[in-house]
């Protein structure tokens, strides 16, 4: 039974990204809220339902969960932030803490819906939190003290690593980490098939992907410098990746991931202002 509202999280929206955050969270060793100090609000009955058998967290409304949760996560699309934030509104206190995992919304936006002075902490997590391995950036808001912003980065600490930025880079911060998973996911799309195309079946394609995936980011992780180095130490000179590697160049890879980073940042800047 929740009880205590200063012990409780209220998560609102449980979509793609909030349910990431609920399974790193509930998976990891010691996670700072178990699963009867977690309310979810979910507009799909749906997925409610879904939430409730996976994660054994209770569902209910935004007025309840205001009133029993002393922080608010928000992690519903850009568009319902300011419906959620004039819902919630009038439950809060000046002590509730605020977090929005929302894109694009910032944080003038966020605080300018709020009748209170409320502690606000805008963060750009990813969906492998799920996994305990997610990277989230975070960025204070007017009335957030030291203490609301370290709060929230153990909080994020718990489904993987996490930066403090200035809000004015959150938008790149998406760019890269936030919508990151999807292009190493488009990469790995890509290799399987290649490997169809090479006349392997696509179980074994599959196979030989995604553990090179594994690998590949468990290296770049421990190896903490630019991926250039590691990538230099499997082209041998005169080799087959080189042969590669010179194909990617011709098809402007590079200039292309470059392309989608821009424009993933310019679809954050322009959703802000919609
Ligand atoms: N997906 C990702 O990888 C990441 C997403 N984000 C951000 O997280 C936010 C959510 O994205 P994502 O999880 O992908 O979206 P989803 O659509 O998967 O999840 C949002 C959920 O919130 C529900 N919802 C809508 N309105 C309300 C409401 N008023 N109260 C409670 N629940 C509501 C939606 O229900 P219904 O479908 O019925 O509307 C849906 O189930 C976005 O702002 C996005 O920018 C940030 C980082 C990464
Ligand atoms: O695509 C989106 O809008 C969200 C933000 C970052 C990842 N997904």
């Amino acid at each position: 039974m929740v009880s205590d509202i200063s012990t409780t999280l209220a998560l609102i929206g449980g979509g793609n990204m909030g349910s990431a955050m609920l399974a790193g969270l509930l998976g990891g060793e010691s996670p700072p809220y178990t699963s009867d100090r977690i309310l979810v609000v979910e507009a799909s009955p749906e997925r409610a339902e879904y939430l409730t058998s996976t994660f054994g967290v209770a569902t209910t409304t935004l007025d309840e969960a205001a009133q029993r949760a002393g922080t608010i996560l928000i992690v519903v699309k850009p568009y319902h932030v300011a419906g959620v934030l004039a819902e919630l509104s009038g439950n809060l206190t000046d002590e509730h803490l605020i977090i929005s995992a929302a894109g694009a919304i910032g944080i003038a936006q966020i605080e300018g819906s709020l009748a209170g002075k409320n502690p606000v902490v805008r963060c750009m997590p990813n969906t492998a939190a799920s996994v305990g391995e997610g990277m989230t950036a975070i960025s204070a808001g007017t009335h957030a003290q030291p203490a609301d912003l370290d709060k929230v980065q153990s909080l994020m600490e718990c489904v993987g690593r996490v930066v403090r930025v200035p809000e004015s880079q959150l938008d790149a911060v998406t760019a890269l980490s936030g919508s990151g998973p999807a292009y190493f996911f488009y990469l790995a799309e890509a290799l399987i098939d290649a490997g169809v195309l090479l006349g392997l079946s696509r179980p074994l394609a599959v196979e030989l992907v995604n553990q090179t995936a594994v690998g590949a980011g468990l290296m770049l992780r421990e190896a903490g410098d630019e991926a250039v180095r590691l990538r230099a130490e499997v082209s041998s000179p005169g080799g087959m990746t080189i042969a590669a590697i010179r194909a990617l160049e011709g098809g402007a890879v590079r200039a292309a991931v470059m392309s989608a980073a821009e424009a993933a940042r310019d679809r954050s800047v322009e959703q802000r202002s919609a």
